[in-house]
């Protein structure tokens, strides 16, 4: 499998010479705390000393999965294409912030059993992945498939911010499988109630994942483990970050799923990770401490648990922000403002 290059972010002198900047403009030192360091880091993905955001795409990966018919979450396989039906539409929580953001929004279909609107991109592998709980959930030339699908959809877009979205019932189980497997946590610390499980529901769940685990055992690999245990649109998406990454585009990360994408994508292409900015903390359980076992900071905790990319898109305004100060604020030179001593 060839992926592309990434390129090296760590440009001698850039850092020093964008913090200068930010350290100079006309504000106590560090007093936009956590916004200087976002402007920092879309100045290193970029390699420009003012990062320009442009055209930003907001691409959600929808498919079906093969344990959804395992009763492992609190709603219906059916609902995914009629999501993505609502999405195309513009009546779903992503068309409505994507709308109101200015973000430029496609659903792919990765994957999606009976599909009912035309209108999304055909990134189609298959209608849905197998059970993961009876085998592996995709063949290798799927997986490859996949991701080469997702890099070339990354191609195909214009702009150079990419947002992360997903949809596909039972796609918090695949990303809980791929959390157990890339971290070595413990399974019980990997899995939340998704869309909304009980408890009886929650015990079904870790049944269904353990049993998922235990037939997939000799998935080490990363790439065997994005066919054992990945979902179509997962590992889609994990194509679209590597070619994002090496295409110096900005990812912005969503909830639980897209981070499993992402720390896919990192297993595959160690460094990816740099050029991606993670938009919010999920109320989805174990996404706390996968953020930090991945050594991140979200820049939102708004309890939101839906996916889609709606954290992502409510993430996306502090980007902008961050790139208007440090383009457009005065210097203390400038302004004829005191320093400190
Ligand atoms: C109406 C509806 C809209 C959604 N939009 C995103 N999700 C979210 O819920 C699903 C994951 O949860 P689980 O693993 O428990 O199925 C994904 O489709 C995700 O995007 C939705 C779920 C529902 C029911
Ligand atoms: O954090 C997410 O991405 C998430 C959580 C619950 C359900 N769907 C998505």
């Amino acid at each position: 499998m060839n992926l592309p290059d990434l390129p090296a972010l760590a440009e001698p002198g850039l850092a020093a010479r964008v913090q200068h900047a930010i350290d100079h403009k006309t504000k106590p030192l560090g007093a936009l705390g956590r916004i200087e360091a976002l402007a920092l880091q879309l100045a290193l993905i970029q390699g420009e000393e003012i990062p320009v955001l442009r055209e930003p795409q907001l691409v959600v990966f929808a498919a079906d999965h093969g344990l959804s018919r395992r009763g492992v979450s609190a709603y219906p396989r059916e609902v995914t294409p009629q999501m993505v039906a609502n999405m195309l539409a513009g009546g779903a929580a992503v068309s409505v912030l994507a709308r109101q953001q200015g973000l430029a929004l496609t659903i792919a279909d990765c994957g999606v059993d009976a599909l009912l609107a035309p209108g999304a991109a055909d990134l189609r592998i298959a209608p849905g992945t197998a059970d993961a709980s009876a085998g592996s959930a995709m063949t290798l030339a799927q997986a490859q498939q996949a991701l080469s699908n997702g890099m070339a959809l990354v191609e195909r877009l214009p702009g150079n911010a990419l947002l992360l979205g997903e949809m596909g019932i039972g796609n918090t189980s695949s990303a809980s499988l791929l959390m157990q497997r890339l971290t070595g946590l413990p399974l019980a610390d990997c899995v939340g109630r998704g869309t909304g499980l009980d408890d009886a529901g929650m015990a079904r769940k870790l049944a269904v994942l353990e049993q998922a685990l235990a037939v997939n055992a000799a998935a080490l690999a990363p790439l065997d483990i994005a066919a054992a245990l990945g979902g179509f649109e997962i590992v889609t998406m994990a194509g679209s970050v590597i070619a994002a990454a090496a295409h110096r585009r900005v990812v912005v990360v969503d909830g639980f799923i897209t981070t499993a994408a992402v720390a896919l994508a990192e297993a595959l292409r160690p460094g990816v990770l740099a050029a991606c900015v993670f938009g919010h903390r999920s109320a989805e359980g174990p996404h706390a401490r996968w953020l930090q076992h991945l050594g991140v900071r979200p820049l939102l905790d708004l309890d939101l648990r839906l996916g889609e990319g709606s954290g992502a898109a409510l993430a996306w305004p502090l980007l902008t922000a961050a790139c208007a100060l440090l383009a457009d604020m005065a210097s203390f030179d400038s302004a004829g403002v005191s320093n400190k001593d």
